[in-house]
């Protein structure tokens, strides 16, 4: 009778119902849908039914093992994931198969200001296909949304005292936030039409998925009712244009306009460390992001300094994420600027990362020459830059006279002649004989790794202390500074 007493239920409640009515509402309706079985009445001398005891009990031990299973999944795709991480951060890497000089173990000790998420969302980040990764990576982690009044605090109200610079889609300010992060804040103008509203969500789309140490940093963004502004990783070296074509630069830099003294020419070290940047940087958007990422607007102004003079690759406001098509070709409407466009490209529309490869091929041009894309002040034949070097290009003698003077012959000829036949197969016509910016990549860093001065971290604005070429022209000009 115990087991009765325990099942019993409680007394019940005064009914406005005859005893013979309760009888019979009992009979109509016990409980019809419960899956339990109906407790027992007073005065009900059955034995309880066993399934009482058994139901809940195995209800308890079938909750117990759903809860271990969820735990054992969770630790498993936590796992996973962190194994996947680690295959995006090792494709940027010097060696082959070894551990990349930028990788995150080797970055806090690198001196180049290396930076990589290991557990970030890079969606296009490794060769590992196109979806698994992106599926099994958040979305983003890097970037922080900032309100207008944070980034007005930033930047002293946007004062033109802050004012680093100025492109096609709004003026950048050198801000520093909250937490006394110096940044660069690029605030876009959007005109009647929203002109802008794409430029910046691609921008913020690409950048806080695409994590490499050559690409500007995305710190953060904005979009408060309609302010948008970008916050980015301030490069306290500015553009490698303002390096290499001075006049020019101060001419449309108002910040740089007020420095005092213009920074020393970069040294053939230097050059060479930022030629092997920018071809990471490429090969990083082309081979190791799926689908590729065409930067479309490659050129010495989106190459930006950090405080060691290495070079990282920036705005992405009218990159265009590849298709997946067998040739690759993605058709689109014409954009980058004058000089930098392979001709397919500009006289057709048809973009493919071999457009990349051609606009590195004419900074590269740039960097041994010291001269711009397209300069009418020159005298005929020497306007385009690509058409006047071409032909020098495979001719020891005229490669060498073509050198910026600036480097003052204090570059390997042998080097030279590499670096220049690099740059030839950038620069053909015919986009197919253009090598991809992996085999970029590789004949670099050999010719950057045997200088004797090799040190792609250092501070550059110095001269070597050796001279391993000077023109019968340049020794005389040195023997006579000498001598005054
Ligand atoms: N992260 C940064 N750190 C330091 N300076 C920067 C940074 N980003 C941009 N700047 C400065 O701001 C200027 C304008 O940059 P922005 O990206 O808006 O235009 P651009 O690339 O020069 O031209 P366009 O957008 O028309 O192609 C740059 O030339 C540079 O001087």
């Amino acid at each position: 009778m115990a087991d009765v007493a325990a099942f019993a239920p409680s007394p019940p409640a005064p009914s406005p119902l005859a005893p013979g009515d309760v009888a019979a509402d009992a009979l109509l309706a016990p409980w019809p849908m419960s899956p339990w079985p109906a407790p027992l009445r007073h005065g009900d001398d059955r034995r309880p039914n066993p399934l009482f005891a058994i139901l809940p009990l195995s209800a308890l031990a079938i909750g117990l093992v759903l809860l271990v299973a969820v735990a054992v999944i969770l630790v498993l795709t936590r796992r996973g994931r962190l194994r996947l991480a680690g295959a995006v951060v090792s494709v940027d890497g010097d060696k082959p198969g070894g551990a990349p000089a930028s990788s995150c173990g080797s970055s806090a000790r690198n001196s180049h200001n290396a930076r990589c998420y290991p557990a970030s969302g890079c969606m296009y980040g490794g060769r590992l296909g196109p979806l698994g990764l992106a599926a099994a990576q958040p979305r983003s982690r890097g970037a922080q949304v900032f309100t207008y009044r944070e980034l007005e605090r930033a930047t002293d109200g946007f004062g033109e005292g802050n004012v680093l610079g100025r492109g096609a889609y709004g003026v950048v300010y050198r801000g520093r936030l909250g937490d006394g992060t110096p940044a660069a804040i690029k605030r876009l103008q959007l005109d009647l039409r929203r002109q802008g509203e794409r430029e910046f969500r691609v921008e913020v789309d690409l950048l806080s998925r695409m994590h490499s140490p050559h690409l500007v940093g995305l710190l953060g963004y904005c979009a408060d009712q309609s302010h948008r502004l970008l916050v980015f990783e301030l490069m306290p070296n500015g553009t490698l244009k303002s390096h290499l074509h001075r006049p020019a630069a101060v001419a449309t830099d108002s910040q740089e306009a007020r420095s005092p003294a213009p920074p020393p020419a970069l040294d053939w070290q230097t050059r060479l460390c930022i030629a092997l940047d920018c071809a990471r940087a490429l090969e990083f958007l082309h081979e190791h992001t799926s689908p590729a990422v065409i930067h479309r607007d490659f050129n010495c102004s989106n190459v930006l300094l950090d405080h060691n003079y290495r070079a990282r690759v920036s705005d992405f406001a009218t990159a265009k994420v590849g298709s997946n098509k067998a040739n690759g070709q993605v058709l689109t409407r014409v954009l980058g600027t004058t000089g930098y466009l392979a001709p397919e490209y500009a006289s057709t529309g048809k973009l493919t990362t071999k457009s990349d490869v051609y606009s590195y091929g004419v900074v590269l041009l740039e960097l041994l020459t010291g001269r711009v894309p397209v300069d009418t002040q020159r005298p005929p034949g020497q306007h385009v830059l690509v058409s006047w070097a071409l032909p020098r290009l495979t001719n020891r003698e005229r490669l060498v006279q073509m050198v910026d003077p600036a480097l003052k012959g204090q570059f390997a000829v042998k080097d030279l002649i590499q670096v220049g036949a690099i740059a030839a197969m950038c620069v053909q016509t015919k986009a197919e004989y253009r090598p991809l910016m992996t085999d970029v990549v590789q004949s670099l860093i050999p010719i950057v790794k045997k200088s004797p001065v090799m040190s792609c971290s250092s501070t550059p604005a110095r001269p070597l202390q050796h001279v391993v070429y000077m023109s019968p022209l340049q020794k005389q000009a040195s023997v006579a500074g000498k001598a005054s």
